[in-house]
């Protein structure tokens, strides 16, 4: 079975894909419907939510109660990653356990539409993922539309998640949503028809392929049997009548063409090996050449995925504050996906989204006169300023690499509560990948470490002073 992940920024058009995809018949998971049903009345999630968040946030019927706790979580960035904790397992297992029944049920396809797809790394268990895609002007329209919101309000939501921009990046396959709703259903019709012509090429390649090997083991196995028979003729005037020409004399036969039976059967033997080398070799040859264009793909999917920008900004930076370039270059990859301007909800700002506070201090560290924030949107500035915090924060955990990242995401206090905690950290100095709280800054660490080995591979040869490779064995 394939799995195929929807995904897309809010209001793009999930559920107008999704919708189609229920109305021909396709089993479609919904990971907002998932979230609704543990939040419902008396669902599994609910008394940990009040724990987390208190009773104020649950409804008299024992349900949560979705406006307020939407209009916490899209203007504070702390609770909405307090949400995210809460949620992450009661969502992955009910998803996991969806995936389960689909695939029980025999369905070659199965939809999994999760507008957080990528944001919680479910993609990791999808084959392919669509992502539904519009421009950010239109999404914006839509969604106030949609909800009635204000600009304000709708900006808010659209930037506490990864930019629809990055998410179509990221995607094998991209639905522009930004024509008609009939625009879209027919291009959703037209992937479906490519992904059930693979799934029915598939099963008669299995099919063929089972076939062929029978003739190739009945070769070797059976055809002997009859070949000794003729070659061997013994009695070439009794029996059967045949014609005068075959009637020689024993001597003439024997010498003109009937061979020993040892040698025969040798013939016989090193012909089937020959065939059975051959017909491997074949299939070899065969094998080689398709991973070889896997592999081309999978680069060339790499390359497309993995740009490079501002190189000798970051090796200028890396080398001004040892700090690898590949982790600048992953961090980077994480935080703007190499966007200059882009600045988030919370006011990060920059390839690299260092806060005001943090940069203005960054700055007086640095010695830098007449400094503004402005200065964050230049690509240099941005990278000296974020490297140099890279190699302070190195400082202050020891250079563990894991450290250093979940502090670049969550903050120094936060991981140093995490060290300070023996379910986290076994000595209070280091932290262990699978140790970690599952949550946003897990998922971050996991992504940088990824992308940093991605990164060093593709662009950078170096002897890392803060070096994520050993933390990099742990991650997914
Ligand atoms: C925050 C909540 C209460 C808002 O409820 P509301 O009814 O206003 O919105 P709804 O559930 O329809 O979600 C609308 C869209 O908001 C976005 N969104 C939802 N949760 C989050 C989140 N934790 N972080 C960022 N964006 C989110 C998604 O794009 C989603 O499609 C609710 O979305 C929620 O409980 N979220 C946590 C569960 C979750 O992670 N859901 C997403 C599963 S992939
Ligand atoms: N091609 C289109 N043209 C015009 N309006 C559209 C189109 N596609 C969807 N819409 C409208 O845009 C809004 C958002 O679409 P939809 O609800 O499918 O998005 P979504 O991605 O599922 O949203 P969410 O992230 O909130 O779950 C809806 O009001 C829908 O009717």
């Amino acid at each position: 079975m394939r799995v195929i992940g929807i995904t897309g920024s809010i209001a793009c058009g999930k559920t107008t894909v999704s919708r189609e995809l229920i109305r021909q018949g396709f089993p479609v998971i919904d990971g907002d419907k998932i979230a609704r049903e543990l939040t419902s009345s008396r669902g599994p999630a609910v008394e940990s939510i009040r724990s987390a968040f208190g009773d104020s946030y649950i409804n008299p019927d024992g349900s949560m109660n979705r406006r307020l706790m939407g209009q916490l979580v899209f203007s504070d960035p702390g609770a909405r990653e307090r949400l995210d904790q809460v949620m992450a397992p009661f969502l992955h297992h009910s998803v996991m356990q969806k995936i389960e029944d689909v695939r029980a049920s025999g369905s070659p396809l199965c939809f999994l539409d999760m507008p957080l797809l990528y944001e919680k790394g479910y993609d990791r268990y999808c084959d392919t993922v669509w992502c539904v895609w519009l421009p950010e002007e239109m999404q914006l329209q839509r969604l106030m539309k949609r909800d009635g919101f204000t600009r304000g309000e709708a900006l808010s939501r659209m930037r506490a998640v990864m930019s629809s921009d990055r998410k179509a990046d990221l995607a094998q396959v991209v639905i522009d949503n930004s024509g008609s709703v009939e625009d879209t259903l027919s291009r959703v019709s037209e992937l479906l028809e490519t992904e059930m012509n693979r799934t029915r090429t598939t099963a008669r390649r299995r099919r063929t392929s089972a076939e062929n090997i029978a003739p190739v083991n009945a070769a070797a196995v059976r055809r002997p049997d009859p070949v000794p028979s003729r070659l061997s003729v013994p009695d070439l005037s009794g029996g059967v009548e045949r014609p005068d020409s075959f009637r020689r004399k024993p001597a003439e036969r024997k010498a003109s063409w009937v061979l020993p039976r040892w040698l025969t059967a040798a013939l016989i033997a090193l012909a089937a090996v020959l065939l059975v080398s051959f017909t491997s070799q074949l299939l070899m040859n065969s094998y080689l050449v398709r991973q070889k264009e896997k592999h081309i793909e999978e680069q060339q999917a790499i390359d497309r995925k993995y740009p490079i920008m501002y190189k000798d900004s970051i090796l200028a930076s890396a080398s001004e504050f040892n700090v690898s370039p590949s982790l600048i270059a992953a961090v980077i990859m994480n935080e703007s996906s190499f966007r200059p301007e882009v600045e988030s909800g919370v006011g990060a700002r920059g390839l690299m989204q260092l806060m005001p506070d943090t940069a203005e201090w960054i700055a007086h560290k640095l010695k830098i006169d007449h400094y503004s924030f402005e200065s964050m949107k230049k690509p240099e500035t941005n990278i000296r300023f974020g490297s140099w915090y890279l190699n302070y924060l190195g400082s202050l955990f020891n250079n563990d690499p894991l450290c250093v990242i979940c502090a670049y995401h969550a903050g120094q206090g936060e991981i140093n509560g995490w060290l300070a905690n023996p379910l986290y950290s076994q000595d209070g100095r280091t932290l262990e990948y699978d140790r970690l709280p599952e949550g946003p800054t897990k998922l971050y660490a996991g992504r940088v470490i990824r992308d940093y080995g991605i990164y060093k591979a593709k662009y950078f040869t170096e002897t890392d002073p803060v070096d994520p490779g050993s933390a990099a064995s742990a991650a997914p």
